[in-house]
C-alpha cells in the first residue's frame, strides 16, 4: 500500500503495462489476460494483475501528463519492485508518412520541462528507450504486420494551445508524434535501472486534423497491446 495504489505486496508483477486511461486498463486486462484481479482503485486511477501465456502482468492506468505517470511510475518501482514498465498509449502523428493506426515505438522522447528537470538543472539528458524491448517490440510489429515506425517523439505538457513554433520544430527534426508522459517514464527507468518503453497508436494527425472514429480505437489499440507484451514475452 503507498499513497497513490491501494495494491498489497506482491499484488503488483514485475511487468507493468500503462495505458493513461485506467478504463482502458479494465478493457486490456479483462481483454489479454488471464486470472485477472482488480489491485488499485484509489483515486479511480485503476490497476490490474492477471497472467499472459502463463506471465504476471499487471496493468496500472498512470493518468494523462507526465507529473501524473510520474507518481504511479515511482510508486511501482520503488515500492514494488517493477522492472519492465511499458507505456501503452495514443498519440498524434506529426509527420506525413505517420498515418491513423499505425505504432509508433519511441525511441527517445523529447521535452521543454518534466518532473525531472529539477534534477537534471542545465543537462539536456536524452530519455531513450530500453534496447531489448525496443527491439523485440519491432520484430513483434514486424510479425503481425502492423504499420509501425521506429524514432523519436515529443512528450508535451499541453494538449491545447500548444507553442506553433515548437511543434514546428519538432516536426522539422524529424519527431514522429506527440503525447503527454513517454519522457518521464524514460528518464524514471534510467534512473532506477529498469527497462521502459512506450508503444503508441496514432489516434490523431495534427497535420491533417484527422482522428481516429471511436469505432477503430479499440481494435488498433488491441495491436498496441499485443506488441507490448510481446516486447516483454519475446
Ligand atoms: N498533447 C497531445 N496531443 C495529441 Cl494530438 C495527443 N494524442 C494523444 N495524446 C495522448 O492522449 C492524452 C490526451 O488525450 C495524453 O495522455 C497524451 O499522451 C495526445 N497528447
Amino acid at each position: 500500500m503507498t499513497i497513490h495504489i491501494g495494491a498489497a505486496p506482491g499484488d503488483i508483477a514485475e511487468t507493468v503495462l500503462l495505458p493513461g486511461d485506467p478504463y482502458r486498463a479494465k478493457w486490456a486486462a479483462e481483454t489479454f489476460l488471464s486470472d485477472v484481479r482488480q489491485v488499485n482503485a484509489v483515486r479511480g486511477m485503476l490497476g490490474f494483475t492477471g497472467t499472459w501465456n502463463g506471465h504476471p502482468v499487471t496493468i496500472q492506468g498512470s493518468g494523462m501528463g507526465m507529473p501524473s505517470l510520474s507518481i504511479y511510475v515511482n510508486e511501482l518501482i520503488r515500492d514494488y519492485g517493477a522492472q519492465t514498465l511499458i507505456r501503452i498509449g495514443s498519440c498524434g502523428g506529426m509527420q506525413d508518412h505517420v498515418g491513423l493506426r499505425d505504432v509508433v515505438l519511441a525511441m527517445t522522447a523529447s521535452t521543454v520541462t518534466s518532473p525531472s528537470s529539477t534534477i537534471f538543472r542545465e543537462v539536456n539528458f536524452a530519455p531513450g528507450a530500453d534496447w531489448s524491448l525496443l527491439r523485440a517490440a519491432v520484430a513483434a510489429a514486424e510479425a503481425k504486420g502492423t504499420r509501425t515506425h521506429v524514432g523519436g517523439i515529443y512528450s508535451s505538457d499541453t494538449f491545447y494551445d500548444e507553442r506553433p513554433d515548437l511543434n514546428e520544430q519538432m516536426v522539422r527534426h524529424g519527431i514522429l508524434a506527440v503525447e503527454m508522459e513517454a519522457a518521464e517514464l524514460y528518464m524514471l527507468a534510467a534512473r532506477y535501472g529498469r527497462r521502459a518503453l512506450a508503444v503508441l497508436t496514432v489516434s490523431d494527425h495534427l497535420i491533417t486534423g484527422e482522428a481516429l472514429a471511436s469505432e477503430h480505437r479499440e481494435s488498433s489499440f488491441g495491436d498496441m497491446v499485443e506488441i507490448a507484451l510481446n516486447a516483454a514475452f519475446p
